[in-house]
């Protein structure tokens, strides 16, 4: 009989600490990590670099079908690396811009249909941490533990502001709280595989919540379902 790895599902919007969370949980459980708004961001990337329009569906499919992308695991004291056609872009794909474009082309059907046996392909043993925006109402709907987590949108914008900083950026938080509004409301209203709960997910809220205090909230939802071995 084919047992099939657990996953573990982290949606919600822009900045709610998803990637951070499911980073940490796949580093502390040994398990794979699917960053899936990563996959997005490379194709608005690499669109832009084969001058592809980002609202042409079918050649839009056509390279999500041949993203030539490497995920190179976290290793102590580095983070997952990720190499687009031989190039290292992990950094370059993180822009507000670039999640925009991101944002654009995952509203496009053909263009989900394209990456969904991509995103499949990382439920192995021992297990999956899964961080997007479908993850546990489409990719993986039999998902053991889906959390829907969340923060208001100025906490969001205000995260954004101290990261970019942080790398140096010259940023303005006004302008981003505007970015992050734009991209919830075209990730929550597009007809396709909106942003939404799934209906078995744990809402979460991390408005108020340390990174610490979500990461145990989650781990002792894991230690209820025993579902990490
Ligand atoms: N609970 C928290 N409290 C304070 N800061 C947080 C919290 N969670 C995450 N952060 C910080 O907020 C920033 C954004 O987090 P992260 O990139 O994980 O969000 P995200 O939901 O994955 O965003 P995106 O969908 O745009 O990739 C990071 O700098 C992270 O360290
Ligand atoms: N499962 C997913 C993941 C991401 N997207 C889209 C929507 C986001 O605005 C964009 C970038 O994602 P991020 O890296 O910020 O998490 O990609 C999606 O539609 N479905």
């Amino acid at each position: 009989m084919n047992i099939k790895a657990p996953v573990i599902t982290i949606d919600g919007p822009s900045g709610s600490g998803k990637g951070t969370i499911a980073g940490m949980l796949a580093k502390q459980l040994g398990w794979n990590l699917l960053d899936s708004g990563a996959l997005y961001r490379l194709l608005a990337f690499a669109a832009a670099n084969h001058g592809v329009d980002l609202t042409n569906e079918e050649l839009l499919k056509a390279l999500a079908a041949h993203l030539d992308v490497q995920f190179i695991a976290a290793t102590d004291g580095q983070l997952q690396r990720i190499i687009l056609e031989g190039d290292e872009v992990s950094d370059v794909i993180r822009t507000e811009s670039v999640g925009a474009g991101a944002s654009q082309v995952a509203a496009l059907p053909a263009v989900r249909e394209a990456l969904l046996q991509r995103q499949r392909a990382f439920q192995e043993p021992p297990g999956l941490v899964a961080d997007g925006r479908d993850m546990g109402t489409v990719v993986f709907t039999d998902a053991p533990l889906k959390i829907f987590l969340t923060a208001s949108a100025e906490e969001r914008a205000r995260r954004r502001y101290l990261q970019l900083k942080g790398k140096g950026e010259d940023v303005s938080l006004s302008s981003l709280l505007d970015e992050i509004r734009a991209r919830d409301e075209r990730d929550t209203l597009r007809a396709v595989a909106p942003l939404k709960p799934a209906a078995d997910a744990i809402q979460l809220d991390s408005t108020e919540l340390s990174i610490d205090q979500v990461l145990q909230r989650i781990m002792s939802e894991i230690a209820l379902r025993d579902i990490a071995g």
